[in-house]
């Protein structure tokens, strides 16, 4: 019997219902109970990681923005300008598109560095407009993200385990699009779930048979007892 790897966990696509959206509640019991650091590693805004984070009542160890973000759990590293994102979105909405997430937009809110597009707008426009503004877009199946080409996870996750002083070598990555394979990079070991992306497929150690959460939770299974 071996000890728990640290995992680092992306969320959409990998810890999320096999039929629906939202978290598969069947992976709280585990993360909670597991013995060693659980790192949240997502595209999604600072407050989604941590708000899953306490609610699982494990610490709160983030890469949120897709790097942009980082919480090693003493110390938040804010690695990316949010000027050039906001002035892409402000040429997008000038050029008539929308970010389409309504009035409120609450998946912006509270970004510090990316700006996240609804998949629903047009994506050659935003990308033409992010170029101009030396910026990127990446597609993960669940938004169009315009960042700055230089932060991501992998870097988010090397900051926490230096921080905390785990080897990413015995680390045990699961993610499920272009966004987790700097993530896959760093692992030592990196498991796609079945509804992949085709990048993150190729750059993961092995492909899951199953979905979104059911994968998570047959890695968490096939770790665990150290197989
Ligand atoms: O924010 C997204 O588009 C996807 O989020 P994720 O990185 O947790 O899968
Ligand atoms: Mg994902």
């Amino acid at each position: 019997m071996t000890a728990d790897p640290p995992l680092l966990l992306d969320i959409d696509g990998t810890l999320t219902r096999p039929d629906a959206w939202g978290i598969d509640p069947r992976i709280f019991d585990p993360l909670r109970e597991w013995d060693a650091p659980v790192v949240v590693a997502t595209g999604k805004a600072f407050p989604y990681p941590i708000a899953l984070c306490h609610f699982a009542a494990i610490p709160e160890l983030v890469v949120a923005e897709n790097g942009g973000v980082v919480y090693t759990g003493d110390d938040i590293f804010v690695t990316a300008d949010r000027e050039a994102p906001r002035a892409v979105a402000e040429a997008y909405r000038a050029a008539g598109y929308s970010l389409g997430w309504g009035e409120e937009d609450t998946v912006n809110r509270w970004r510090e560095t990316e700006i996240a597009v609804n998949r629903e707008q047009p994506l050659e426009p935003l990308r033409e407009i992010a170029a101009e503004f030396g910026l990127e877009v990446i597609d993960t199946g669940y938004a169009y993200h315009v960042k700055d080409t230089t932060p991501n996870k992998g870097d988010g996750v090397e900051r926490i385990a230096d921080h905390i002083g785990f080897d990413l070598a015995d680390a045990v990555a699961v993610g499920d699009s272009i966004n987790d394979v700097p993530t896959f990079r760093v692992a030592g070991r990196s498991f796609a779930v079945a509804n992949a992306d085709e990048d993150a497929k190729a750059a993961a150690d092995e492909l899951l048979e199953e979905i979104h959460a059911d994968g998570t939770l047959s890695v968490l299974e096939r770790v665990r007892t150290g197989e």
